[in-house]
């Protein structure tokens, strides 16, 4: 069973979380990072799934880019889609309707929220008070899910 995990990641934290989950998964498991291997296709994997950041509401364009190219093997697997986010509630799950198209949501086994993580160090001059805009958050955080990980992983293990 070969499995790709297609992910993007500017700090770490859904690289990080993408990491935990294949070490749950059943099977060989690929990681890719598409912002940095734009070559990266979905062909020829027995399951799929995504993870992106929510960064201002929004995902990076090169998340979408994969989809778009890739939209039939996409559509055609076993399908699991998770977003890392600090945002939870109605407000998470806005962000997860905002990264990925309506018939991949619709289409996935499992989608979830894992959560999100910042160091406030690592942001940059611009960045922090954008970030604090946005989330009112002041300091180090954290509320990733290790449950959610583990949740995810068993559905796509039953598919
Ligand atoms: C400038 C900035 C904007 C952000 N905007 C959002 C947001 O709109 N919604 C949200 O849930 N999290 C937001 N976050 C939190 C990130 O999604 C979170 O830190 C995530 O873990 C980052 O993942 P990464 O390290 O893989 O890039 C924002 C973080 C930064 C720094």
């Amino acid at each position: 069973m070969n499995i790709l995990i297609a992910y993007i990641t500017k700090y770490g934290t859904t690289e990080a979380c993408a990491q935990k989950l294949a070490e749950k998964l059943d099977g060989s498991v690929t990681l890719v990072n598409v912002k940095k291997d734009s070559s990266a296709t979905a062909h020829g994997y027995d399951k799929i799934i995504l993870g992106v950041p929510i960064y201002g509401g929004d995902i990076e364009r090169e998340m979408k880019h994969f989809v778009h190219q890739n939209f039939p093997q996409i559509m055609g697997k076993p399908l699991g889609l998770f977003i890392c986010g600090l945002f939870e509630g109605e407000k998470g799950l806005a962000g997860l309707k905002k990264a990925y198209p309506e018939q991949l949501l619709k289409k996935a086994v499992v989608t979830d929220l894992f959560g999100g993580s910042v160091v406030q160090s690592n942001l940059g001059f611009l960045e922090r008070p954008i970030f604090r805009m946005i989330t009112k958050i002041k300091t180090d955080y954290s509320n990733i899910s290790e449950e959610k990980i583990e949740a995810f992983a068993q559905k796509m293990n039953e598919k």
